[in-house]
């Protein structure tokens, strides 16, 4: 009795795809989607590994003659994103991360998805002075939203300490300064700079289910205990968010998974608690709108052909007050060696000093 029961509680074996869809995805779908022809493209979509089309960030312009062959943008595209053609025979399609401008940072690779989901940033249509990325390894969310919002200070941090060394080279090799890269809980951070961000970005940890349509394994992803599990570290990760986030800012909470627990739920779950945080309407993702929430957020989906899917919520803090409030205290601290022109930008917050004091071992300068 005792046995079975414990066998029981453990997350599935994987929803594999050999043995054809599992009950929990096959649940999954039929909450997802009202129509039965959704449905099924959508259990085929994760029952065979699909190549998407990867995609260039530019941060330098594009050199001329062009080495990639590219497909037509779509409309919700910024203009320095390229998708990359699979089809084309162009040498460099085939390993862009390999080519020598990737090396010297001219652009950066990132999947469809991720595009997707960062390019709700674009829809602020605030200044942003201040950025945390809270959840920032490997970076490419840093990237997209520092080429998109040129903010004066990006704190990129990454609660897990092995996965640092390959977010400060990645922005490093992108050259993303001023910026700070830091190794600590949410929490931690959110008590150190308590209402510093204009923006915070929250690129969550989640049950990954996506990774599936992309020919990846991740067993047990569509079980309620990993579902909750990641639910609940979210909702946590979010809160501390919320904290973050100056009067007036912004805060993006993404993810790279179906569940309506995360995503939606964990939405909702933020707004009964923080009631000042309002959701705000994406119109170039207006296609995507969720159906799964009364406030506006988005979804994209793998049999949709452009990328394994992705999640996005756009919060605005609707609390009055500068979004920017004064330095309190405006000695520079550190004139930060890649762009002293901006020295006093990144010297002059006083929560910043505070967050460069706290323990220098884990923040540094990039
Ligand atoms: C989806 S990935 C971020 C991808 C990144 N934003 C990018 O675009 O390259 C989620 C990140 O959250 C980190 N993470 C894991 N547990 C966390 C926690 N409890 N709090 C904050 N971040 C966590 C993971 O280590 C991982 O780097």
């Amino acid at each position: 009795m005792g046995k079975s029961k414990k066998r029981s509680a453990k997350p599935a074996a994987t929803e594999a795809i050999a043995t054809g869809p599992s009950r929990l995805l096959l649940k999954l779908a039929d909450r997802l989607f009202g129509e039965a022809a959704d449905r099924a493209a959508f259990v085929h979509s994760l029952g065979q590994a699909q190549r998407f089309a990867p995609c260039l960030l530019w941060l330098a312009d594009r050199p001329d003659p062009f080495p990639f062959a590219a497909l037509p943008p779509l409309a919700m595209q910024p203009d320095w994103v390229d998708r990359l053609d699979l089809t084309a025979d162009q040498p460099a399609n085939r390993r862009p991360g390999k080519h020598p401008l990737h090396e010297a940072g001219a652009f950066y690779c990132l999947d469809f998805s991720s595009v997707f989901a960062a390019s709700a940033l674009l829809a602020i249509p605030d200044r942003v002075d201040r950025l945390v990325d809270l959840c920032a390894a490997p970076g490419g969310k840093s990237v997209f939203a520092w080429r998109a919002l040129q903010p004066s200070l990006l704190v990129a941090n990454e609660a897990i300490g092995k996965r640092i060394g390959m977010l400060v080279s990645n922005l490093k090799r992108c050259g993303l300064s001023p910026a700070i890269a830091t190794c600590a809980d949410p929490e931690t951070l959110a008590q150190t700079i308590p209402g510093w961000a204009d923006l915070v970005i929250v690129d969550a940890p989640c049950s990954g289910q996506s990774l599936l349509a992309k020919g990846e394994k991740n067993p047990g992803c569509f079980h309620p205990l990993t579902i909750g599990k990641n639910a609940n570290r979210q909702k946590r990760i979010l809160a501390n968010a919320a904290a973050l986030v100056a009067p007036g800012g912004w805060l993006a909470y993404m993810t790279c998974t179906y569940a309506i627990e995360e995503n939606e739920g964990a939405t909702q779950w933020l707004l009964d608690r923080f009631p000042h945080l309002e959701p705000q309407p994406v119109l170039a993702l207006e296609p995507w709108r969720s159906i799964h929430a009364a406030f506006p957020c988005y979804r994209m989906f793998p049999q949709e052909g452009l990328g394994a899917g992705s999640f996005v919520v756009l919060l605005r803090d609707g609390r009055n007050g500068p979004a920017n409030p004064e330095p309190a205290n405006p000695e520079p601290v550190n004139p930060g060696p890649a762009n002293p022109g901006r020295s006093s930008l990144f010297g002059d917050h006083e929560a910043l000093q505070s967050l460069i004091r706290w323990r220098s071992d884990r923040s540094k300068p990039i």
